[in-house]
């Protein structure tokens, strides 16, 4: 039996109303979290729930529509801007998954939006706003992530805003059928961070402590920010990216969307110099989003940061 691991819970609105954050114990919690889990939940983090549920209910009517429609932005095309993909198989432990998803490269949006979908109408007005929001809570917890690690808010700050969006909305279709254990098998995002919402639980984390899956218990009105590959290297591993998968659920489809933020995709990411001295030499090489992409299209056995450690 998967055990619920401890989560912190981070209260943006707090943060919100210090301008100064030295000594925050908020800050510390983010470090502590970012170090010892690669991961935490945001609570009021300002986002409209009516935005959150239209996003949701777009997406739902989106995977909803024949396969005739959807099909049309098949693509195995890994840099697409725009793609949907059906994948069901086994993973090398046999672990039998399945998922649908849409990628959707969301900035700069008006690069982007004519290629998004068109079904169902209002698609491209709901799903524009939610991504605009949390791109803006992303930017808040950059800078607070930046603050955690003694880096000061602004570092990187262009980089980031000028960064990469992509967002990636899962739908996990309920199955009774035990042989199927999961809809996303284990992975860490590229990115520097993922926020994520759920329509209900279902994440699971490798909890560093003791090796284990744990589920991510519910937190009413949350969204949970991942440590990604890029920021284990800008961090020179001091925060490490979290290995996660999703479950489905036995009776209703369940849906996430994973909104990841990168450096943009031909600018590297190393590890801040300011890290670095005798005790701490460079523990990884530069790399881009571009690279990462072109890894995973081909088939591997290392994983991407496997490839990057000195
Ligand atoms: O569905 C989830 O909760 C996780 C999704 C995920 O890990 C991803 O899209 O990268
Ligand atoms: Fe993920």
């Amino acid at each position: 039996m998967v055990q619920p691991l401890r989560v912190p819970i981070v209260d943006l609105s707090l943060l919100r109303q210090r301008s100064d954050h030295t000594n925050s114990p908020i800050i510390k919690d983010i470090h502590e979290a970012c170090r010892n889990i690669g991961f935490f939940h945001v609570v009021h983090h300002g986002i409209p729930e009516s935005v959150i549920e239209g996003a949701l209910e777009v997406n739902s009517e989106f995977f909803n529509l024949p396969t005739a429609i959807k099909e049309e932005l098949i693509s195995d095309d890994v840099l697409k801007p725009v793609r949907f993909g059906k994948l069901v198989g086994e993973d090398e432990g046999n672990s039998k998954f399945m998922r649908d998803f849409l990628k959707l490269c969301a900035y700069p949006f008006e690069d982007f939006e004519a290629l998004w979908p068109t079904s169902p109408p209002n698609y491209r007005e709901k799903m524009g706003m939610y991504s605009s929001e949390v791109r803006k809570v992303s930017i808040e917890i950059f800078e607070v992530i930046m603050e955690s690690l003694n880096l000061g808010a602004t570092y990187m700050r262009e980089n980031f805003n000028q960064g990469c969006h992509i967002l990636g909305i899962n739908s996990y279709p309920p199955c009774s059928e035990s042989d199927i254990k999961a809809g996303i098998t284990p992975h860490t995002d590229y990115g520097l961070i993922t926020i994520l919402l759920q329509t209900h639980p279902g994440l699971e984390v490798v909890d560093r402590t003791d090796g284990k899956w744990k589920v991510v218990p519910e937190v009413k009105g949350s969204l949970q920010v991942l440590v990604g590959d890029q920021l284990q290297v800008m961090s020179n591993g001091l925060y490490r990216s979290v290995v996660h998968r999703a479950i489905p659920s036995h009776w209703k489809t369940r849906m996430s969307i994973a909104s990841a933020h990168s450096l943009a995709m031909d600018e590297v990411v190393e590890p801040a110099m300011k890290l670095l001295d005798e005790g701490h030499p460079k523990a990884y090489k530069e790399s881009s989003l571009r690279e990462y992409l072109k890894h995973l299209s081909v088939r591997q056995t290392r994983t991407f940061i496997e490839t990057l450690q000195i």
